[in-house]
């Protein structure tokens, strides 16, 4: 590892000047006195790598050495920490943070994608050649999540983590819910305030909030998760008629990442969720992000703040350097052996819970008997059931919404299979999970 003397400033190459790579040289800048007496030097950006050099981004670097070629921070012998702000899980951002790691030089990245799909081989990366790896803003933005379950949580068996780990579905669905604004609107506002990712598909399908999940729950459960093995639903098919079913059923949709260890295995998914109106997750609203975990001795926790954008993101990525600048530095994952198998995954059918599901059906006589006959060969039990009336004449097809009772997972796809394939419902199930929270 590159050493420097402890009044020496701390050198950094920046990859990266997009919301959060500006964000963290504007946080250097503003708090660089602040910063140089917690870190007990001063941290000082000597180089810089992105795609556009002439670009207005709200921070001057015409002063710093500029690199088109981001991988030529790792060379610059000035360059003490390499911050790999770009993004994706493979390409630059991956050949930049494996190159760095094996010239020695510790890294500081924002990057979830990379660290979920390549966290063994990095953290492999990181302790042969003794050069740290911090990620504290991949998951949850400015909560020290990653610090929290890693050292926070380091005495306890964790059995839970998870919670609302996507900024941008949590605003969507906030405002949606709020405003009656359609998806494609609010995405675009999540997108303008620097929120979503450069692909914000990764968002509204869940992969992003998989790959946080993934993350955490390799910290929580001290062994690495595959990536695969999470199960994966996004907030595409949430549409105002289900935030209003859900209103009038006392819940507020939510997209949950929850990985809990059962005697089956890991047990993994992102999904939409309902959340009973009063429980603690679902006062988190709009860009909150809130991370849960549950221990043997601690019971539950939650930590809640701001999971995205540029203020938030950039305190944790200079906390981080702050961390390298004190020498306060432990291994990625937590643990100093990295050769451990993935943790076995059992499949989301062998799970079970309670159910919301919306149907578009023809309203007609004979249709609801059909379903419920459906649900009682499956072994389905129906808690309640609405129906709300066509909005104008020009639909034969009005919304129908079922609650099940506490049932298998399997059950109620075979259930939700058979229902698809009646000729009076239009469109497939809408599933959401009720969870207690
Ligand atoms: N925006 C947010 O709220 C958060 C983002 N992150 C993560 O932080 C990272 C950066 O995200 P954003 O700043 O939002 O992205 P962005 O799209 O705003 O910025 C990306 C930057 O990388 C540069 N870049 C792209 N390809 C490059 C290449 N080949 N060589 C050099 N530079 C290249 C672009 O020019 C741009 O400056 C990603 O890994 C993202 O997942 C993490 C937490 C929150
Ligand atoms: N796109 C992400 C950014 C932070 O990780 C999100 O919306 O949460
Ligand atoms: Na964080």
């Amino acid at each position: 590892m590159t050493s420097c003397s402890s009044s020496s400033p701390l050198r950094l190459g920046i990859a990266g000047l997009g919301t959060v790579g500006a964000g963290v040289i504007k946080l250097l800048r503003a708090n660089a006195d602040l910063l140089s007496t917690r870190a007990g030097r001063p941290l000082e950006v000597v180089a810089v790598s992105a795609r556009e050099r002439t670009r207005d981004r709200g921070v001057d670097v015409s002063a710093l050495r500029w690199y088109d070629n981001a991988a030529d921070l790792v060379n610059d012998p000035d360059v003490d920490v390499v911050v790999e702000l770009i993004g994706g899980a493979e390409g630059t951002a991956r050949t930049l943070v494996e190159a760095a790691l094996k010239a020695g030089k510790p890294v500081v990245t924002a990057n979830k994608a990379l660290l979920a799909l390549h966290g063994s081989t990095l953290a492999r990366l990181s302790a042969d050649n003794n050069a740290p790896l911090l990620f504290e803003a991949a998951v949850a933005g400015g909560i020290p999540a990653i610090k929290t379950v890693r050292e926070g949580l380091a005495a306890d068996r964790l059995l839970r983590v998870g919670g609302i780990l996507n900024g941008t579905c949590n605003y969507i669905l906030t405002v949606m819910r709020e405003t009656g604004k359609d998806f494609a609107t609010v995405l675009k506002d999540a997108q303008d305030l620097g929120y979503a990712e450069a692909d914000p598909s990764t968002d509204v399908d869940g992969l992003d909030a998989a790959h946080k999940l993934t993350i955490l729950a390799g910290l929580a459960f001290g062994q690495p998760v595959a990536f695969d093995s999470v199960h994966v639903e996004g907030i595409r098919r949430i549409g105002a008629v289900d935030q209003s079913f859900a209103r009038a059923l006392g819940y507020r949709i939510k997209l949950l990442g929850l990985a809990s260890m059962t005697d089956a295995g890991l047990h993994a998914r992102v999904t939409p969720c309902l959340v009973p109106q009063q429980a603690p997750l679902a006062q988190v609203d709009g860009v909150f992000n809130a991370v849960v975990a549950e221990g043997e001795f601690v019971g539950r926790i939650m930590i809640e703040g701001r999971g995205a954008g540029a203020g938030p993101t950039a305190s944790a990525v200079t906390a981080d350097l702050v961390d390298i600048a004190r020498g306060n530095t432990i291994a990625v994952w937590g643990v100093q052996t990295s050769t451990q198998p993935p943790l076995r995954a059992c499949p989301i059918s062998s799970g079970e819970g309670a159910f919301y599901l919306r149907l578009m059906v023809e309203d007609r006589p004979g249709v609801i008997a059909d379903i419920t006959a459906i649900l009682r060969d499956c072994g389905v039990s129906l808690r309640s059931m609405l129906q709300h009336p066509a909005e104008n004449d020009s639909t034969p097809y009005v919304p129908l919404v079922l609650v099940t009772h506490r049932t298998s997972e399997a059950a109620m796809q075979d259930a939700v299979t058979r229902i698809d394939a009646l000729t009076v419902v239009t469109d497939s199930t809408v599933v959401i999970r009720i969870e207690a929270a």
